[in-house]
């Protein structure tokens, strides 16, 4: 019974199996997750890559044309800086016409502003001291500023072209403001690209200060410890994932503007990006929770199918010493070689155990001596006549002065009479009687369906055997026998045993070498 409460077979198989399929599916299942995870994260990068390199090409062409106009305006310029209604002509055209810049101006050598659109301004006539008027006249040379605080308060950046006399006098410059805080030409070009699934843009000049960014508000600011601002700003391209300045995960591409020492970052929040990622997993999962059942199910199966024999083998263990377990093994489907070759082994061992137990069981029944039965053999057979309500007659025979024969001639020589009469018994008998050696040298025959007469015959042919048939070297030696019958005798089959023996008793004191019936 101990054995039984441990863990079976097919429970080990299924743990064995389940942790193994879990293990894989899980494994698997994380190894997809870091696959997809990384070349999400990979594609993000690229394409913010390939997307602020895009705008990079798009923002040069523009500060090219936006040059090739002044460079014009100059031209058209140099030989009338005295009159005004061409310069401011020229201002309003570069206003309406190109509507690349917020506010034009013609500005003279000395900083008086001659022309300026709009005219709400009211720049014109005033000298010009802001940082970018001040760069333009004193370089002399196209020029795109950096970020400043115009004189009417708004945050630029002025883009500017010297504007040159014939035989090459500076003259003073043409030039236009974008507003970097208000709707201007940057907005139309970076805005519409702006995608909506949380992917920005940024543009910075080379002092690290936002010149362009979808939220008004951070315009001018600067940022510092930005590693992608940084690497921009020294004139690289590429790509990168961050944390930004606020502390969040960022994967960002880059692209340096050149010409103007701009850097374009475009990039979109890691946790943004990897939400599609929870999105997709769940769908792995949905899509192969199917088969993992059905996987599940045929290890279920399958355990069973593999533990089946070897545990109805184990079962039949309990049963080994009944006379059904050799044909119940028979019947176990050991379909593979480990469990068919277990169960021959039963089978062989189970024949010689049967083998065994029977001789055993025999010899349990017998005398070893005579071969006849002993007193626990004639009880089993007694018990299936009692049950039978089979009649039957008893003989109690008893050698006579045993003792003697033992003492004059050995007790080998007793043995082998004692043989000798098993031997006459079995001659003088039925193969259906019982012949039983009950004790030392006294014997019984049970005699089924035999009448008292009968059996009195019967012991008493075998008295007159024995008295002139002993051994060929031994003196005679008699028998007295007392004959009884079930159920004429007595009613139960202890009694008629004891009137068996009552009449051996009576036939010993009339003398011994009779028979007597009870
Ligand atoms: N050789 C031999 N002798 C046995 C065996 N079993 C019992 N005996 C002997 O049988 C003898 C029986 O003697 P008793 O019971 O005195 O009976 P008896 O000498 O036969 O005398 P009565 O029965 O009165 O004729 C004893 O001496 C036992 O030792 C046996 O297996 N072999």
């Amino acid at each position: 019974m101990h054995t039984f409460n441990r863990i079976d077979l097919r429970r080990l198989i299924l743990l064995l199996t389940l942790t193994v399929a879990l293990f894989s599916f899980f494994n698997s299942f994380h190894a997809s997750y870091q696959t997809q995870r990384d070349l999400l994260i990979h594609h993000t990068l690229e394409s913010n890559r390939v997307y602020a390199a895009k705008l990079r090409l798009s923002t040069e062409q523009l500060l090219d044309t936006m040059r090739q106009q002044l460079t014009y305006s100059a031209s058209q310029l140099a030989e009338r800086m005295d009159q005004p209604e061409r310069l401011a002509g020229e201002t309003e055209r570069l206003i309406r016409q190109t509507r690349h810049f917020n506010s034009a101006f013609v500005v003279r050598h000395d900083g008086k502003v001659l022309a300026a659109s709009p005219e709400s301004l009211g720049m014109l006539g005033q000298m010009l001291d802001s940082a970018g008027a001040r760069e333009a006249l004193e370089k002399r040379r196209p020029l795109i500023s950096a970020p400043y605080v115009s004189a009417k308060n708004n945050l630029v950046v002025f883009v500017s072209q010297p504007i040159l006399a014939a035989d090459g006098t500076y003259q003073g410059y043409v030039g236009g403001s974008i507003y970097l805080q208000q709707e201007n030409i940057l907005h139309t070009l970076l805005g519409e690209h702006f995608y909506q699934d949380g992917s920005y843009l940024y543009v910075v000049d080379r002092n690290r200060h936002l010149i362009y960014h979808q939220n008004l508000q951070r315009v001018g600011e600067t940022v510092a410890g930005n590693p992608v601002i940084e690497r921009v700003i020294r004139g690289e391209a590429g790509s990168q994932a961050l944390s930004n300045s606020q502390g969040i995960e960022m994967l960002a591409g880059f692209a340096p503007v050149t010409d103007a020492g701009w850097g374009i970052v475009a990039q979109r929040a890691t946790e943004l990006t990897l939400q599609e990622l929870d999105g997709l997993m769940l769908n792995i999962l949905r899509l192969s929770l199917p088969m993992l059942l059905l996987s599940l199910g045929g290890i279920w199966w399958l355990s069973q199918l593999i533990s089946r024999p070897l545990w109805q083998l184990a079962k039949s263990a309990q049963q080994w010493d009944t006379d059904e377990s050799p044909e119940q093994v028979r019947h176990i489907k050991a379909w593979y070689f480990e469990a068919d070759q277990l169960k021959r082994a039963v089978l062989s061992g189970l024949a010689l155990l049967h083998q065994r137990l029977g001789k055993l069981s025999q010899e349990s029944l017998t005398d070893p001596l005579t071969g006849l039965s002993n007193r626990r053999g004639m009880q089993a057979q007694l018990g299936q006549w009692q049950r039978q309500s089979q009649p039957f007659a008893v003989i109690a025979l008893d050698i006579d002065h045993f003792k003697q024969v033992n003492d004059n001639h050995g007790h080998e020589f007793g043995d082998r009479v004692l043989q000798h009469l098993a031997q006459q018994m079995s001659d003088c008998s039925r193969a259906s009687d019982l012949l039983c050696r009950s004790g030392g040298e006294e014997f019984l025959m049970l005699l089924p369906g035999t009448s008292p007469e009968a059996a009195r015959q019967v012991a008493e042919r075998l008295r007159a055997r024995m008295g002139s048939t002993c051994c060929t070297d031994c003196p005679s030696v008699t028998v007295s026998a007392g004959v009884a019958h079930w159920p004429n005798s007595a009613a139960s089959v202890e009694e008629v045993f004891k009137r068996a023996d009552a009449a051996l008793y009576r036939a010993k004191h009339a003398g011994r070498n009779r028979v007597a019936v009870g």
